[in-house]
């Protein structure tokens, strides 16, 4: 893209231009105009060339990466939008196009990406992190919001700003965070259960079931989750879905089609002057970000003033904390503070809220889940609607084990990982798994694809199987009868390789809160499939294939959202659960 740089072109132009009318008036493109025409003149026919050479011969032919197999359909024209080139699109036709492990293809413009599709070589892409870096459109689309923290910083910042960030996500650590989910999922449970009985007396109160949009409120409750378990701070999304920082995510944060448009302009254009085009999305990025921004400000001061004991701000594993640990370590400033308190915001918000929702989608497909995990986590969570047990916690050592819970929540992500693909670019000329791939190329993991395939996952790769993560294990003495056996969670569902299972990435650039992220997803949806059953408002939805996803984000979710009937099981029994 540096090819097409705005200012050189510019600057090219006018160079042309000043030999021309300055040494050779009479060879100027048109004889007698003045010095602005001759530049615009040359200008339109560096670009013209550019355009035809960029944009058709060299991709279209020239390309050495012509070679690798290419999508079977989908004329590929300037504008190469067609769907077999969408993240949907893709996972359909790759198993049908035999690969080495790369395929090729034009995206907007014919700008070249190749489609890294084998384990092995994802495997290069994570090992190698410096190589690889997130891609310019990538930092274009979220650095105005984040900033340059861990999601965004890369190399040796990258390395620096991870290594103090880990402890807050260590499993130890995350399991104290325990009060903290269930806290949430309580209000969150009893405020649905609330809407849905209100729903039954309004109504004819037979079916005691009301119709809500999952994504909504799982949005709602991750966003209050994540405040507080990083931030200390609970914003009440929850209570009121207009409280200042959901609606100020909502409306800045919260990534669209328009802003990802406009993110790819920036690599025609200087983000100056994209970043103050009067559009909708530049008016909410100016009017929210600022409060967003401004919100983790106050937090900080705030912790700043009352940790004047410095043992509160070089022991503590608290996100504020580790914040100030990172600022002496680092020397950072206060606006690279906050760029990671964005960051953890925005990247444990949308993935968890995702997660939550395509796992109630799975059970309304798999009604019999309903009833499997239903009984499994009614025997070992506390009732969230029981007003009298605010002090139960469900016990972390327990939930990680539990089989069917566990197996149920890997398989949603691995069928509808919330981040279905994601891309990288070489920072140099190099070579992965034999394949030369030239600096800058953009390169896809399609994450989703990659798990869907029958030689990373097996032969049932392709179809919705929680039970892939359930072993048959013989059951230890003093557990019960010799010989018999019992369901234990296996922790791989049958991956062919560890760079198959990339619901979270793999390797130093791989989810930094994976921990957190089960722990919290466990915590709601035991909650929600223990005390409600769930029914498809669109029975239509019942076929996947009716199910649209958006594509123009990081994440994939349900483009329409997911209206469901959400009715309230009643009882719920005795609890296995630890005081807090
Ligand atoms: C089900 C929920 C989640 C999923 C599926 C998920 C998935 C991912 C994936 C695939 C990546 C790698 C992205 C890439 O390399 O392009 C990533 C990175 C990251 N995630 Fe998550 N994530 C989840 C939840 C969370 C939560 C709750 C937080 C924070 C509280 C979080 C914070 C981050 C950060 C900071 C990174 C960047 C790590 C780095 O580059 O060192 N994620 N996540």
């Amino acid at each position: 893209m540096a090819k097409f740089s705005f200012l050189s072109n510019v600057a090219m132009a006018a160079a042309g231009a000043y030999a021309l009318t300055r040494y050779s008036p009479g060879h100027a493109p048109i004889v007698n105009l003045n010095p602005y025409s001759t530049f615009s003149i040359i200008y339109s026919l560096i670009l013209a060339w550019k355009i035809v050479y960029h944009m058709f011969l060299y991709p279209k032919w020239l390309s050495p990466l012509n070679k690798l197999p290419k999508p079977p359909a989908g004329a590929l024209g300037i504008m190469d939008s067609s769907g077999s080139v969408s993240a949907p699109g893709r996972e359909r036709w790759k198993p049908c196009v035999p690969h080495q492990g790369f395929l090729y293809y034009l995206h907007i413009f014919n700008s070249q990406r190749v489609i890294v599709a084998s384990p092995s070589a994802v495997q290069e892409l994570c090992v190698r992190a410096d190589d690889f870096t997130k891609p310019r459109l990538i930092r274009l689309l979220a650095e105005r919001f984040l900033g340059l923290g861990l999601v965004l910083a890369e190399t040796e910042q990258h390395r620096a700003q991870r290594r103090v960030f880990l402890p807050i996500f260590a499993p130890r650590h995350v399991r104290e965070m325990y009060p903290i989910f269930w806290a949430k999922t309580r209000e969150v449970t009893q405020k649905l259960a609330g809407i849905v009985e209100s729903a039954a007396v309004q109504g004819s109160g037979k079916e005691r079931m009301a119709v809500m949009e999952v994504g909504h409120w799982s949005s709602r409750a991750a966003l209050d989750i994540v405040t507080m378990a990083t931030l200390g701070k609970d914003f009440g999304s929850v209570e009121n879905e207009n409280s200042l920082l959901a609606k100020s995510y909502r409306n800045a944060l919260e990534p669209t089609r328009g802003h990802l448009v406009q993110a790819m302009f920036k690599l025609f254009f200087p983000s100056s002057i994209v970043d103050n085009i009067p559009n909708r999305w530049n008016r909410a990025l100016a009017e929210y970000v600022p409060i967003f921004r401004g919100t983790c400000r106050d937090l900080l001061i705030e912790k700043r003033n009352a940790a004047s004991d410095e043992t509160i701000k070089t022991k503590g594993k608290d996100l504020l904390s580790l914040c100030f640990q990172y600022e002496e370590s680092a020397r950072a400033n206060e606006e690279e503070l906050i760029d990671q308190l964005t960051t953890f915001l925005a990247a444990g918000h949308e993935t968890i809220s995702v997660g939550i929702t395509w796992a109630v989608y799975m059970l309304c497909l798999h009604p019999e889940w309903q009833t499997l995990l239903r009984e499994e986590t009614r025997a070992h969570f506390p009732d969230p609607t029981d007003g009298a047990g605010a002090a139960a916690v469900p016990d972390p050592f327990v939930v990680e084990t539990l089989p069917l819970l566990q197996a149920f929540i890997h398989e949603v992500l691995r069928w509808y990982p919330p981040i279905p693909e994601t891309m990288r670019e070489p920072l140099r000329d190099t070579v992965v798994d034999g394949q030369f791939l030239p600096k800058g190329l953009m390169l896809v993991v399609p994450i989703k694809g990659i798990m869907r395939q029958e030689t990373c996952f097996g032969p049932d790769a392709a179809v919705f199987n929680p039970r892939r993560w359930l072993t048959e294990k013989p059951v230890e003495e003093g557990e019960g009868a010799g010989g018999a056996t019992k369901l234990a969670f296996n922790s791989t569902g049958g991956a062919t390789s560890k760079y198959a299972n990339l619901s979270f990435m793999q390797g130093v650039r791989s989810c930094i809160a994976m921990n957190f992220a089960k722990a919290e997803m466990a915590c709601i949806i035991a909650a929600w499939v223990g005390r409600f059953k769930f029914e498809l408002e669109d029975p239509s939805l019942m076929d996947e294939k009716n199910m649209r996803i958006s594509n123009g984000s990081f994440s994939g979710r349900p483009a329409n959202g997911l209206n469901v009937k959400w009715g309230v099981v009643d009882g719920w029994g005795t609890k296995t659960a630890t005081k807090a």
